[in-house]
């Protein structure tokens, strides 16, 4: 799977400029730094530089075509090669992922439809659209009513939606209306921050079928996905401390869901074994457009506002993190990656990177292995259980329960894995999935509850100035500063004490699990 991670700045909105806040976020080519306004333990004012680096930065003045001409446009293609595309809008609320997102499928299906109409045309291709949204772990289908949806998998552990409505189009004013169906059936909460705020993940998928040998009597059979992903608002994962039960539920899932997704997409960059897609609903319900042939996109929405400095942090440490294992020598980022920078590179027009019809049933030929190849490849399943009960007793299976040499039995010569990943996850749910998923969100947990420490630390501090500078005040009453000092010192010990016990914990879970800190990525 390759990722690719952009960053999309929207211009200051009326709100903030009424309320004088700052620009904070100055861009560059395909870099950014978040200037961040911090105050000295003197109480006076500087300034901290944050820089990230991206594949590409969309400052305030691209506009929606521009987006989608980088971002989109050149997967268009492939997935008429058999690739699942994902495109993902992160950010907090109100940073723009809906205005980024919400355009670019109707500008996908319209050169969709374009290439069934001409570099495919009769060769049995059809578009079909679904929308759905996953709101508190539940399924709900925004093109038919909101209706209620189940997952299942399928005698091939395929994961799929039962009930949701899959609908066939073939031309731009369909789509364009089951889009805006699916968008005013969207559900939106309000909470105390942001009456806007969406708390739910909108998936949009455009499927790619073809009629096996050209007939219309059989169904058609997937070739390519594109899927279109508007994320609920990544600060809301925060609402887990709201009064109010049902927020905090939700605010659990989303941060769950955000968690493990972020969690998958670094596995699947890293090659790891294990693909924790069990962690969350969002996760499992795109499992099969990160398999096989895969691309990833993910625009994270800021906003330029000093108010938002916090989040507007947060989501580019999300992204950074998502990114940084193509970074530097992974090999797969390949020739995509240079079109995505708006800035150094021009934008690479539709027809250039078109396939013609014969590349696209060589590419099939020569890519993808078999109907008898991947029937040679499926051993009994007994055999491989047996096998796998091997390895666990000479404890030969890693942190994962999933050892690197069973994997590579599943692999082709070339690296690619082949068709036993089902039986392979199968295998992995039973205990490590949870466990996994649990060390991730103790990660989580550490380094938030480390920052807050340190916010807090920094708050005692200021109240500690304030008190030596009342001491030195003539008429200094010394009870007071007494009790205060003595219930300052306090506060920091139990903060130190706090954290010291939680840092304990987490080495003592990593070392039940044998996960080795340098070896798991963390
Ligand atoms: N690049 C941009 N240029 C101009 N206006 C923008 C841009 N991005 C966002 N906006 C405006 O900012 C507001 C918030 O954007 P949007 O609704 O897309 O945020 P969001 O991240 O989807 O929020 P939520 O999580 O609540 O859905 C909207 O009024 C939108 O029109």
């Amino acid at each position: 799977m390759t990722c690719f991670a952009q960053v999309r700045k929207r211009p200051l909105n009326k709100k903030e400029l009424a309320k004088n806040e700052e620009d904070i976020i100055e861009t560059l080519s395909n870099s950014l730094v978040v200037h961040e306004t911090k105050l000295k333990v003197d109480l006076t004012e500087y300034m901290e530089k944050h820089e990230f680096v991206f594949d590409a930065v969309l400052n305030e003045e691209v506009s929606n075509d521009e987006v989608y001409r980088e971002t989109v446009e050149p997967i268009v293609p492939i997935i008429f090669q058999r690739t699942k595309a994902t495109c993902f809008a992160y950010g907090q609320t109100g940073s723009g992922k809906t205005y980024t997102m919400k355009p670019l499928p109707l500008k996908a299906s319209r050169d969709i439809l374009r290439l069934m109409h001409h570099t495919y045309r009769n060769q049995g291709f059809h578009l079909f659209v679904s929308f759905f949204e996953i709101y508190g772990g539940k399924l709900y289908d925004l093109l038919s009513d909101r209706k209620k949806l189940c997952m299942r998998e399928d005698g091939k552990q395929q994961v799929c939606i039962v009930g949701l409505q899959e609908f066939r189009v073939s031309d731009v004013e369909t789509i364009k209306e089951l889009i805006e169906k699916g968008n005013a059936t969207r559900s939106t909460g309000t909470t105390g921050a942001n009456e806007e705020s969406s708390r739910s993940h909108a998936i949009l998928q455009l499927a790619i079928k073809r009629s096996v040998d050209g007939k219309e009597s059989k169904p058609p059979r997937v070739v390519g996905k594109l899927s279109f992903i508007d994320l609920a608002g990544s600060e809301r994962g925060a609402d887990t401390t709201d009064t109010d039960k049902q927020t905090r539920m939700e605010g659990a899932e989303i941060n769950k869901s955000l968690l493990a997704l972020k969690e998958c997409i670094r596995a699947l960059d890293n090659d790891q074994g294990h693909i924790p897609f069990r962690g969350s609903k969002l996760t499992e319900v795109l499992r099969d457009s990160f398999m096989g042939n895969s691309r990833t996109v993910m625009i994270s929405c800021i906003s330029p506002s000093s108010g938002s400095c916090e989040h507007t942090l947060n989501t580019l440490r999300y992204a950074d993190r998502v990114k940084s294992l193509s970074k530097g020598g992974n090999s797969k980022k390949d020739d995509l990656s240079s079109t995505m920078n708006l800035k150094e590179s021009t934008a690479q027009p539709l027809s250039s990177v078109l396939p013609t019809a014969s590349t696209f049933e060589d590419d099939i030929n020569n890519t993808w292995p078999d109907q008898n190849e991947r029937d040679d490849f499926n051993v009994p399943e007994d055999s491989f259980e047996q096998e796998i009960l091997m390895w666990k007793k000479n404890g030969k299976l890693d942190q994962y329960g999933f050892s690197t040499a069973v994997e590579n039995k599943l692999r082709k010569p070339n690296g690619q894995t082949k068709w036993k990943e089902p039986i392979r996850s199968d295998i992995k749910h039973s205990k490590s999935d949870d466990d996994l998923n649990a060390l991730l969100q103790e990660e989580e947990d550490l380094v938030n509850a480390h920052r807050k420490q340190v916010e807090e630390t920094m708050n005692i501090v200021k109240e500690e100035m304030n008190l030596l500078v009342e001491a030195d005040q003539p008429g200094n009453q010394l009870d007071d500063y007494i009790s205060r000092l003595t219930t300052i010192l306090s506060q920091k010990a139990a903060g130190i004490t706090q954290l010291q016990t939680r840092l304990a914990n987490f080495q003592r879970r990593l070392k039940e699990h044998n996960v080795l800190v340098s070896s798991s990525g963390y």
